[in-house]
């Protein structure tokens, strides 16, 4: 299990090398917020490019440290884009970030997110029915008819009752696994932080888990999986806090976020508190 004083040292480093170099990781993303995930990855230090078809998803591998995939909308051309640009990745040798969004909606859906198996995300980020659902699809806990509980995109299950899924998860993928909610969960399979902040009204705007995705590969293009996972959670949450203080409706909450997303120093992200237990 890792010492706190150690895990902020690292996510200091990690914001502070974030800020310093602007990394580029590209998306392919859905269509309903891919504005919110690009304006929050610019916020945070990073670069954004959104691509839709398959050599273009390759080159943004090429050209970027990190690439993100998320299944919010997806088209026919996906079927050849996704997994191309995953398997880039892995030959790579770059982290991918997934957000499994809507898992259990559709048959390519499910298609697509049976193949991602094989070229293992660095960063699962989901809520905690797309974690339960993902960990069942995959085998690695749970069963297949966990799929079926999906009701759209938003969650129907705690933070903790996602908590084995995401730790088999982990353990399979060798990475980090962020299930978010009320206070979020972030495991390597050895170890479980819970990160604790962020705001009620992130529930009330499409696009926080969305933009928390794009946020995640700026931060796996610095550092390891874990640490990138638990910076970009502090963020988020010390930066929903902090907009909440200033905004009580969700139009103004979304744009106080992306500047309280600008304005939050390494230590304010590394100090956002957290807990850590055994996996
Ligand atoms: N009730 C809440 N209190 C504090 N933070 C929240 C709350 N609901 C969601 N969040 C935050 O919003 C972001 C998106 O989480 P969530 O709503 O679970 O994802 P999704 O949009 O994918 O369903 C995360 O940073 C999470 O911590
Ligand atoms: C509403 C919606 N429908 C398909 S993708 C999407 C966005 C979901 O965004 P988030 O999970 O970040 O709220
Ligand atoms: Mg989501």
């Amino acid at each position: 299990m890792i010492e706190q004083s150690q895990l902020k040292e690292d996510i200091v480093q990690a914001a502070q090398n974030v800020r310093a170099n602007n990394p580029m990781a590209g998306s392919i993303t859905n269509t309903v917020t891919i504005d919110f995930v690009a304006n929050a990855q610019l916020a945070a230090g990073g670069s954004a490019a959104m691509v839709y078809l398959p050599d273009e998803g390759e080159t943004l591998v090429a050209a970027g440290g990190a690439v993100y995939l998320n299944m919010g909308t997806l088209f026919p051309v996906y079927e050849e884009t996704i997994p191309r640009t995953a398997a880039a990745a892995q030959a790579a040798g770059k982290p991918w970030v997934l957000d499994p969004v809507g898992i259990g909606i559709g048959s390519l859906r499910t298609k697509l997110l049976s193949q991602l198996k094989e070229y293992k995300p660095a960063i699962v980020r989901g809520n905690a029915s797309e974690i339960i659902a993902l960990a069942g699809l995959w085998d690695l806990s749970g069963s297949a008819e966990d799929l079926s509980r999906a009701r759209g995109v938003d969650t129907t299950d705690t933070v903790e009752a996602a908590r084995d899924a995401a730790v088999a998860l982990a353990r399979f993928t060798g990475g980090a696994v962020v299930v978010s909610g009320k206070s979020d969960l972030v495991t390597d399979g050895k170890s479980v932080v819970i990160s604790h902040g962020g705001s009620s009204l992130m529930g009330k705007v499409t696009g926080f888990g969305c933009s928390q995705g794009g946020v995640l590969a700026v931060y796996a293009t610095q550092t390891d999986p874990f640490t990138a996972a638990v910076a970009a959670v502090n963020h988020y949450n010390f930066s929903g806090r902090a907009a909440a203080a200033k905004a009580a409706a969700p139009a103004s909450f979304k744009a106080a976020f992306l500047d309280s997303l600008y304005l939050a120093t390494p230590e304010d992200i590394a100090n956002n508190s957290m807990e850590i237990q055994e996996a």
